[in-house]
């Protein structure tokens, strides 16, 4: 049995006063983004990037349009220290991105962090201590003051050692463990780094407040955050940054409750990629931003590129789930699905709608690099009609009528569900060839010459069965209807036409080529379907009556 009483609340909620953020709906501008995928997301790999891997990784963070991304820890490794090094010394670095690096507040660390930075056209140094309440106690063994006062001698060192070294340096400063900490304290320490570091018009400083472990509801860290937007010092020169981790999954709705609450930036990684269940999924954020019509200033245009590239590098996986950017993400098996789904993509182009509410879908797949072919309707048991028949359609441009689509849904289902797998396009297609369109396996028509009389269509027609052909004459008030009538004459069958359509489809070359569906009904109500193509219309109508007739004798598909 679990033991719910070993855990308590092990947070500092604010005053209920810092709740404004609840006032708004929706985030209006994209925040500031700063990649932390070749830092965070790297430290959390079973075999962290090589060089060669983080170049790769580098180069795909510049597509997307990250401004800044946070390359590594330098005092890590000597692939960390020799991966910032190839970036500055060639000149890989565009004019409008900012590198930025992680230290401790160690002094050998923090100038092992300049060497690797010597030269930057810009970079961030991103310096950090632990100031929350387990960590004090457990870890540095330290008051509230000794801990303030790493932060405050981390500062200071930072600040020297850039203007000491060549490069141009900003600063940025993690309360580590922020969501752990009483937010009172929280405040002071990165008050008292602000007081070093003075902030100005040309010295934005940077305040990352770090769910390191994510501790909370969502709301609570947002009241904090709007807690510390209204109380830092210097706040007009101050760039409020978020860094959410994911233990509870709810970090993306921490970082969009936190930016409705005031801050101004955002560190996370793609696929949500990080220590333990991950960083917050910049991905997901942005996408979000852009589903309610707000520009996010990223490009995921070519989402099955990215996932590709990620694995690649960092040989993790995309969950077939995640958010946009998993295999199955836009995927509808389930009949009810299929047909709101199908139906919507028409209703779309009959209207030319521009503003994208398909139902079941939230954004529209093609806008990063998806398809609706093979991306959206998929068939197995659980499919219906509606999908099953709007597949057929639009892959292969046949477009049955609503009952034979029925009839033909039920055939596919059944097929699925006794070989426990799922059907792909071309798989349906081959039931729809197999057991409606075009059979011989029963009667042929070897020849027919129709003369027509005012209203009146009479035929001279050869059916063959087993090798014998025999010759009819026959008459109707159209060619279908003397075909259809010499046909009950030659078998004796009895049976009603009940549905007739048919439909032009493109062709091989520029040929149209002419569909045709029919229905037959026996007394007892049962239901028999063919399909017939051709460049020939009353050929086409001839192949489906046949086709329709032979499942009739054969008792049916
Ligand atoms: C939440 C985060 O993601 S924080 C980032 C974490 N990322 C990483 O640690 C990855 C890279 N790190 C490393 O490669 C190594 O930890 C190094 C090279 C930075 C340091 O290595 P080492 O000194 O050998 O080990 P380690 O990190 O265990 O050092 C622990 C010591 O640093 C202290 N320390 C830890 N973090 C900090 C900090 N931010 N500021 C000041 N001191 C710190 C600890 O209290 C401990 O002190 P003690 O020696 O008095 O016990
Ligand atoms: C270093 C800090 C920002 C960090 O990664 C965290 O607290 O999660
Ligand atoms: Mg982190």
């Amino acid at each position: 049995m679990m033991d719910a009483s070993k855990y308590k609340v092990g947070y500092f909620p604010v005053s209920k006063e810092y709740n404004k953020w609840v006032e708004k709906d929706h985030i209006e501008k994209a925040p500031i983004w700063c990649s932390v995928d070749m830092r965070d997301g790297n430290q959390s790999l079973v075999i962290p990037m090589s060089l060669e891997e983080k170049l790769e990784y580098y180069k795909v963070l510049l597509q997307v349009g990250f401004k800044e991304i946070e390359v590594g820890f330098p005092a890590a490794s000597e692939t960390e220290y020799e991966f910032l090094r190839t970036l500055i010394d060639n000149n890989m670095i565009p004019e409008d991105v900012t590198v930025q690096v992680l230290t401790q507040c160690r002094e050998h660390i923090i100038r092992k962090t300049f060497d690797a930075c010597k030269g930057a056209p810009s970079a961030i140094i991103h310096f950090y201590n632990s100031v929350s309440v387990a960590q004090r106690e457990q870890v540095f063994k330290k008051s509230k003051e000794e801990i303030k006062k790493i932060a405050v001698d981390g500062a200071k060192l930072v600040k020297k050692l850039a203007a000491e070294y060549e490069g141009n340096f900003r600063f940025e400063y993690s309360p580590e463990s922020f969501t752990g900490t009483e937010p009172e304290y929280a405040l002071e320490v990165c008050n008292a780094v602000l007081d070093v570091l003075e902030p100005s018009e040309t010295n934005n400083v940077i305040i990352n407040l770090p769910v390191t472990v994510e501790m909370s509801m969502p709301h609570v860290y947002a009241s904090q955050v709007e807690y510390m937007s209204e109380n830092l010092k210097y706040r007009e020169f101050v760039t409020l940054s978020l860094h959410p981790h994911n233990d509870r999954g709810t970090g993306v709705a921490d970082t969009e409750l936190a930016l409705l609450a005031g801050a101004d930036r955002v560190e996370g990684t793609l696929f949500g990629n990080g220590e333990r269940t991950g960083n917050v999924d910049i991905i997901t954020l942005a996408m979000n931003m852009y589903s309610h019509g707000v520009d996010p200033k990223l490009d995921f245009s070519d989402m099955p590129y990215l996932v590709d590239e990620y694995e690649k590098c960092t040989r993790m996986h995309v969950y077939e789930r995640a958010p946009y950017a998993g295999a199955l993400v836009f995927a509808a098996f389930s009949g009810s699905h299929q047909d709101a789904i199908a139906k919507g993509m028409k209703y779309r182009a009959k209207n030319k709608l521009h503003q994208w509410n398909v139902p079941y879908i939230p954004i529209d797949p093609k806008d990063i690099g998806r398809t609706y072919d093979a991306d959206v309707i998929r068939v197995n048991s659980q499919s219906g009609k509606g999908g099953i028949g709007y597949l057929l359609e639009q892959t292969y441009g046949y477009n049955l009528p609503p009952k034979m689509r029925e009839h033909f849904s039920y055939l596919c289902k059944d097929i699925s569900d006794h070989e426990h797998k799922e059907l792909k396009p071309d798989e349906v297609l081959n039931i729809f060839e197999e057991n409606y369109l075009n059979l011989t396996n029963g009667v042929t028509v070897t020849d027919f010459e129709f003369m027509r009389d005012k209203d009146n269509v009479k035929i001279g027609i050869t059916f063959a069965k087993d090798g014998e052909e025999t010759e009819m004459e026959a008459e109707g008030n159209g060619s279908l209807n003397a075909i259809n009538n010499a046909l009950r004459a030659y078998t004796g069958a009895e049976y009603t036409l009940q549905v007739f359509t048919q439909h032009s489809m493109q062709g091989q070359g520029s040929q149209s080529v002419a569909a045709s569906y029919i229905g037959l009904e026996k007394e007892d109500g049962s239901m028999f379907w063919g399909a017939g193509t051709d460049t020939d219309v009353v050929k086409a109508n001839t192949k489906a009556l046949l086709s329709a007739y032979n499942n009739m004798i054969k008792g049916g598909n």
